[in-house]
């Protein structure tokens, strides 16, 4: 992988491992997974169902712990923090968005994101984050009022409003047809030039790789290759 000296990192693994389960039944999602994202960048992590990607995802997103292994956030070792400092760690620095969207079915477009504006640090305003995602005029509506791809829209809104260092995406598309999908996806180019975000996308849809900076190639718990694109497609110019 070829990575600028002076680049600076917004994450390094160093023998990442994950085992879930005991003798028998365990089950090894990360077998030894060493690697470098700069900051600002978009990365794709493509490969196979079930060869470790949200695994990694969430270990790096701090929701879950490695069995073994090192991870870095800047200078901060995620591997060595109690659950308080995580938790920290994971209200000051990360956004997610998943496939579902997770929004709450009884609030407005606006109160879903105000959720998380409310205990954030420096967030945005809500309507700003709304208005980043095109859908200020959304605003007073409910979940479902909306198109699955708006809802994934307010889903960003609500992960960008608190102006995060690294954006997490666990398959945004999945659940989105091609026109739909493709909106989202320059949405998240969006929130990665304005913001300065470094954007994570879990996928299957190989297509999305066109639209990064870094794709790394996941097979088997491991990382099998990492590609840096040297030009770019924009959304609209990916196949789906
Ligand atoms: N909580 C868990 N308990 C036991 N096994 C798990 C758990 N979570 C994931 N696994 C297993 O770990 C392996 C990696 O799963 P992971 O979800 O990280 O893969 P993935 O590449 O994200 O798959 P997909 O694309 O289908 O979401 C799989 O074999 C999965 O069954």
């Amino acid at each position: 992988m070829t990575i600028e000296p002076t680049q600076p990192m917004a994450f390094r693994t160093k023998g990442l491992t994950k085992v879930y389960g005991e003798g028998n039944a365990a089950v090894h999602a990360l077998r030894g997974v060493d690697l470098e994202i700069p900051s600002g960048e978009i990365v794709v992590l493509l490969g196979a169902s079930g060869s470790g990607k949200s695994t990694l995802l969430n270990i790096i997103g701090g929701l879950d712990r490695a069995t073994e292994g090192d991870v870095y956030f800047q200078s901060l070792c995620l591997s060595e923090m109690s659950d308080n400092k995580l938790t920290l760690y994971r209200r000051d620095h990360v956004g997610f968005v998943f496939q579902f969207y997770n929004l709450m079915p009884s609030l407005t477009a606006y109160e879903n994101v105000e959720l998380v504006t409310e205990i954030a640090d420096s967030p945005m305003d809500p309507k700003e984050a709304l208005d980043m995602v095109g859908l200020s005029e959304r605003a007073n509506h409910f979940p479902a009022q909306m198109s699955g791809g708006e809802q994934q829209r307010v889903a960003i809104a609500r992960a960008i409003a608190k102006q995060p260092d690294v954006l997490f995406c666990d398959e945004p598309t999945g659940a989105l047809d091609s026109k739909t999908g493709r909106v989202v996806l320059q949405v998240l180019k969006d929130v990665n030039e304005k913001l300065g975000a470094t954007v994570l996308i879990v996928t299957h849809a190989a297509s999305t790789a066109a639209m990064a900076d870094r794709v790394i190639h996941f097979a088997d718990g491991r990382i099998r290759e990492v590609v840096k694109n040297d030009k770019k497609l924009t959304p609209d110019q990916i196949e789906w």
